[in-house]
């Protein structure tokens, strides 16, 4: 899978994707990440990217010559992609939606604006419109690296543990369980009894029980569509 970023802090981005999962996915080539700087595709000397909105208001607005000038750069290659803007006002990207990013599309192109925002006649060479979350961020780019990271943990192949994915909490409509490791004991904290035991029965079953309840605390919006068993644990915790 191909991701295109555009941007005016392309270090941002190059800096992020060389570690961790996404490093490895683009060692073993099952991924690869293209920066562009919007500065490049605009055509004055001072590289200009922003100016003033019209109507006035607040802020600089980032003028449409960039990005129409890098959308035509990369569609010269006819190639399909799925043009992506990031923004406040954008569809909420949810696991679902990185799902259906991974399985439908080849490429992505990932558009990342700043200031106060971007001119709206962008939005006519964009397929969708999409924001990570209800708070403000500075640009596009933090929202770029979420999308591209989710996306690329539903690869196949690029986590190395089949299971990671799939066991990934969103997946399966509830939080995750609790997760510990060694020491056993660390200053009187002890790890639960029960993943000591070696009873993987037990184990699956508290795993599931924290999970539930964790996610009744937490998330009880994502308390949907329950199987009949899960239902059963869940009324056992309220
Ligand atoms: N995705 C996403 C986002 C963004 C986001 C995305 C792109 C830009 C380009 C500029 N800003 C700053 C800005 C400030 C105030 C009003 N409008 C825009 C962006 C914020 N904020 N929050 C999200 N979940």
């Amino acid at each position: 899978m191909k991701f295109e970023v555009l941007t005016i802090f392309p270090e941002i981005i190059e800096c992020y994707i060389k570690h961790g999962v996404l490093g490895k996915a683009l060692n073993k080539g099952i991924v690869e990440v293209k920066v562009y700087n919007l500065r490049d595709f605009t055509s004055d000397k001072h590289k200009k990217v922003d100016d003033y909105p019209y109507g006035g208001g607040a802020g600089m607005v980032m003028q449409i010559e960039p990005f129409y000038n890098a959308i035509m750069h990369l569609k010269a290659d006819e190639k399909p992609r799925k043009l992506v803007l990031l923004s406040p006002q954008g569809r909420k990207f949810t696991q679902k939606l990185a799902q259906k990013f991974m399985e439908e599309s080849k490429a992505m192109v990932l558009i990342c604006g700043r200031y106060e925002g971007i001119d709206e006649r962008v939005k006519a060479f964009v397929d969708e419109e999409v924001s990570i979350g209800d708070y403000v961020l500075s640009g596009g780019e933090l929202a770029a690296l979420v999308i591209i990271d989710s996306v690329v943990r539903l690869i196949p192949g690029a986590l190395g543990d089949e299971l990671s994915a799939v066991e990934d909490s969103f997946m399966k409509g509830f939080l995750d369980y609790p997760h510990y490791t060694r020491p056993e004991d660390f200053k009187g904290m002890k790890v639960p009894e029960v993943l000591l035991s070696g009873d993987h029965k037990k184990i699956a079953l508290w795993r599931k029980r924290q999970a539930l309840k964790n996610t009744l605390k937490n998330r009880p919006d994502l308390l949907k569509n329950l199987s009949p068993e899960d239902m059963r644990i869940l009324k056992e915790l309220c």
